[in-house]
């Protein structure tokens, strides 16, 4: 997968050179290439934000840098058409289910807005997708793409060791993670639970799995509603 950042905050974005998202750049799985959105601007301040129409407070990013820059990245691969992702807070709301879906994707483009946003004739003009990581307003969208990145990231072939597995995610079935627990078996009076060391597996599927229920219900019955419930699961949230 090749990803494309385009920000006035290049350095913003070094962490991705780090851990997991480092490791899959090493191997060559994801290849990152940031650019500053200023080298398309053609005034001697390199100005890319100007006032709002209609008043109100803050500024809005200019569309002729955004064009300038979205042009020469699209065109720098003709022979592909990379999905144009903007971070905002007025996106649809990011979700697994969404990483998953950006993880098929080779190319992927992130415009990283700042000050009030970008103009909305940019949006109309390239984004593919809008996407929230949640309800707050953030400085920029250049956190909102490590997320996204770093989601999407650890979903491509290889970039978890063999010891984890995307697959055994907690949204992959919807719900919430089950506690986890490593040793020491007690640790200030606490036990480890006693399934988890019984070496019975189906047991602790099940274990696992009511705690998991038993979780998403209280703090995310929204998740629940959406989660394809067994007679079993059922039994465990009747009793
Ligand atoms: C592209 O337009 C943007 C982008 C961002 C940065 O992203 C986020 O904040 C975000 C992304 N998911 N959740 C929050 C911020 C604004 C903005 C809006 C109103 C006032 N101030 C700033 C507009």
């Amino acid at each position: 997968m090749r990803a494309d950042v385009v920000t006035i905050f290049p350095a913003y974005l070094e962490p991705l050179r780090l851990s997991l998202v480092g490791r899959a750049q090493e191997r060559g799985t994801l290849e990152v290439r940031t650019h500053d959105l200023r080298a398309w601007t053609s005034d001697v301040h390199r100005t890319v934000d100007d006032a709002p129409y209609g008043g109100g407070p803050g500024m809005v990013m200019r569309p002729e840098p955004w064009d300038a820059a979205l042009s020469e990245i699209a065109a720098s691969d003709p022979a592909r058409r990379p999905r144009v992702v903007v971070p905002t807070p007025a996106g649809r709301p990011f979700s697994q289910r969404h990483a998953e879906e950006l993880a098929q994707e080779p190319w992927l483009v992130f415009c990283c807005g700042r000050y009030e946003g970008i103009d909305a004739r940019v949006i109309e003009t390239w984004a593919d997708d809008e996407i929230s990581i949640g309800d707050y307003v953030l400085a920029g969208g250049e956190v909102a793409t490590l997320v996204i990145l770093e989601a999407v990231a650890r979903l491509l072939p290889g970039v978890l060791g063999n010891s984890a597995s995307a697959a055994d995610d907690s949204f992959s079935d919807g719900l919430l993670e089950a506690p986890a627990y490593t040793r020491p078996q007690v640790w200030r009076g606490v036990e480890v639970p006693a399934v988890l060391r019984s070496g019975d597996h189906a047991a602790v599927a099940r274990w696992r799995r009511a705690q998991a229920l038993r979780r998403t219900v209280a703090r995310r019955p929204d998740l629940v509603a959406q989660a394809e419930l067994s007679d079993a699961d059922r039994a465990v949230l009747d009793a």
